[in-house]
Formats: C-alpha cells, structure tokens, sequence
C-alpha cells in the first residue's frame, strides 16, 4: 500500500506550489504595466521564459532543499540560469531576487520556514541551478515546471505550476496549480474564446481570475483532490477545504469535450481534427495552454486531452509528469497513442513515446481514440 507514503512530500509540494501561484499572480498582474519589457526574455529555441518561470523554479528548489536537504534532493526542472547570468540581464536578476525574497517571506503563512534573511543573487541562481538532475531510473527526482504555458501566462491566459515526485520510475506524487482555473465547475469551457478567433484572453480584470485552483494527488490512492487558492493574509489551514474530484462519467463521443494546445506548432490540429471526426466527436476541440488540460480531465470539465507533436520533438517529462498522474488516479487513462503507458524513467525525456499522448476520462473513449489513431495515420501527413 502507497496510500500513507510520501505525506512529508506531498504536504510540502502543495504549500510550495500554492506560494508559487501567488508569485505567478502577482508577476502576471505586474505584465500589465510599462516593467513589462524587463520580464521576459526569448530562449535560444525561441520559447519564452519570464521572472515567474526563474522565479518560481528558484522558490522552489530552496525549498524543496532546505525541507530535505539539499544533497538529498534531485531535481529534474526546465529553466537554467544561462540567460539571467549574462551582465545585461542585470536587470532581471534584480526582479528575480526581489520576486523570491517577497515569495519566500510569505513562507511562514504556509507552514514552511523562510530564510533567514534576505536571499542574494547568487543563492537564487545557485537555487536555479541545484535543478539540474537529468532524472532517470533509481531513486527519487522531483520534476518540476515552474510555468507551464509560459505563451498562456504572457497572453494573460492559463497556465500551470506542476510539480511531480517519482520514485524507481514511477509518478508517486502529483501537484498541479492552476492560478488562472476557478474552482467553479465549467468555467473553462464557458470563458473560452472560440478556437478559431485569436486564442486568448486579455488580462483585462485579472482579479476575476483570483479564484485559482491547486490540484494533488498521490500514486494508488484513487484520489484527486482540488484545493481552492487563498488570498489575503489569511494562513493556510490545509488540507481542510480542499474537495474530491473525479473524471467525467461521459462515454458517448457525441457529448465529450476534446482539449488540445493552443499552437500549431505544438500539436498538429488537422491530425486531431480528423481523428474527432473519425470517433464521432462532435463539439469544437477546447484550446487551453498549459497542463491545465490535464487538470481539466481530472476535475471532469472535460473528456479527451490529444497532442501530437511534430515528428522529432520528444516530450519532456515535467510537461506530464504531474498531470498524467492526477488524471489516473482521478479515474482516467493516459498512454502514448500506441496505447502503451508513459515511461518517466528515461531522464529528462518521454523516450519511446509512440506519436502522441491521449488522455481519456474512461476506458471506452480512451479504446476508441486508439483505435482510431491506427485507422487515421495513414491518411494523415505525421
Ligand atoms: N515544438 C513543440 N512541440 C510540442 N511541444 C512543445 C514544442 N515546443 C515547446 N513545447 C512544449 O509545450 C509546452 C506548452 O504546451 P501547451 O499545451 O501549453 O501548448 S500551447 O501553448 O497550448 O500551444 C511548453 O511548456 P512551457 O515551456 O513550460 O510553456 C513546451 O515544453
Ligand atoms: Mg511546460
Ligand atoms: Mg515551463
Ligand atoms: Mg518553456
């Protein structure tokens, strides 16, 4: 029995994740005015990174090592501090720092230590830094995201904090925040804006958005929980008003809801188009950045979760790691679209991933698209 393992871990991962939420709130709210230009920057594949992403991964990781130590921790993560140490991103280390310290301050309110003073710039970017496990078969490695959807966060859309724990190759641990998905049910399906009109949403009135969501869950409990973000000064009393949640029970195609990324370049959507149309699915895909799609299937907002990315591209595993397990154990499935299961054990890569990645609320709909997969790819161009 898993059920009462990793509860140290767990409990830890949705108090770090919660704090970062509130960081990703503030420093999305803070896009909105003339610093803007400061706070991100373009990576050499082109992708952004932004303060929070830095931010959120050095917050983190100090606190992830300061709870066990830092020469017992692994950390497999995204970001490194190649940008932020080049003399002209000066500047940004600055926000950085004074981001992690404002973060790290609050840490008390949510039952974990804060530093005793003041983090410098070179601890942040060793913090940073420290998050460079490459994973792998044995032993335990947190994964962590520190901004999925970094396009959504900039476009003042969603996006994800995620944090998994494996242990021996497996998933044990799942904390997924969702700073921009209320607790409402269908919220997501009800605010999106058509699919095919530009994929966002403006930060127009970003404190409708306070009302953010942390979802948890831990590997063999058949449980998905969901606790609601708290604002104000108000201490964190967890886990008292977080709520189960559970998978849609729908089976009929005709009535699911099928969410894919929002760019192109990430999924190919006249591939998925065309799979829809082959299992029957009828409604228009829900285009939503971040693993807040995961989310999404987990709480039962939503049925299907495809992505297939263009052929080279090899997924990474904090792009998953946390999301894959929260739908599990909130009832669904999850494998390649060979039908075989998501290996977490290869590093830093999905290794072995056959096409594309299909999560489903049940095992019907989940057969389905599968063996739709096989009927649609040859008449596709992947
Ligand atoms: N070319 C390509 N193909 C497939 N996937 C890619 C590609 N490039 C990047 N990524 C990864 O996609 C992550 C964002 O996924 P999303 O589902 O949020 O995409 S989208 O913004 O909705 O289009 C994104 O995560 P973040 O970098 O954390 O935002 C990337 O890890
Ligand atoms: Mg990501
Ligand atoms: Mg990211
Ligand atoms: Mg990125």
């Amino acid at each position: 029995m898993e059920d009462d393992k990793y509860t140290t871990e767990l409990n830890v991962a949705v108090r770090a994740v919660h704090m970062a939420c509130l960081l990703c709130q503030k420093v999305q709210k803070g896009l909105l005015s003339s610093t803007f230009v400061d706070q991100f920057k373009s990576k050499d594949d082109s992708s952004p990174v932004t303060v929070a992403d830095w931010s959120v991964q050095a917050t983190i990781s100090w606190i992830l090592s300061e709870t066990f130590g830092c020469d017992n921790v692994s950390i497999v993560a995204e970001e490194d501090v190649q940008t932020l140490s080049k003399p002209e991103s000066a500047n940004l280390l600055e926000v950085v720092v004074k981001t992690v310290n404002e973060c790290l301050n609050e840490a008390p309110r949510f039952g974990l230590k804060c530093p005793a003073q003041a983090l410098g710039s070179t601890q942040i970017l060793e913090a940073i830094s420290r998050c460079n496990s490459a994973g792998g078969p044995f032993g335990k490695h947190w994964v962590l995201d520190p901004v999925d959807g970094t396009v959504g966060f900039l476009r003042g859309s969603q996006y994800a904090v995620a944090l998994a724990l494996i242990n021996n190759s497996k998933v044990v641990i799942g904390v997924l925040g969702c700073p921009n998905y209320p607790i409402k049910n269908d919220w997501l399906v009800k605010n999106q804006p058509p699919c095919q009109a530009t994929p966002e949403l403006s930060l127009t009135n970003p404190g409708m958005w306070e009302e953010g969501c942390i979802l948890y869950t831990r590997r063999g409990s058949g449980e998905a929980w969901m606790q609601p973000l708290l604002h104000g000064n108000k201490k964190l009393i967890w886990p008292n008003s977080a709520k189960l949640v559970r998978v849609s029970s729908i089976e009929d195609p005709e009535l699911a809801t099928f969410c894919e990324p929002v760019e192109q370049a990430n999924t190919n959507h006249a591939f998925t188009a065309g799979l829809a149309h082959n299992v029957g699915l009828r409604k228009k895909p829900l285009r939503v950045h971040s693993m807040v799609k995961y989310a999404a299937i987990a709480r039962g907002d939503a049925e299907i979760f495809m992505k297939f990315a263009r052929a080279g591209y090899k997924e990474k595993i904090w792009d998953h790691a946390a999301g894959v397990l929260l739908v599990q154990e909130a009832g669904g499935v999850v494998t390649d679209a060979g039908g075989r299961a998501l290996d977490f054990s290869k590093g830093i890569y999905l290794e072995g991933l056959d096409r594309g990645i299909i999560a489903c609320c049940g095992a019907k709909l989940h057969e389905k698209i599968i063996g739709s997969v096989y009927a649609s790819w040859d008449s596709s161009n992947l």
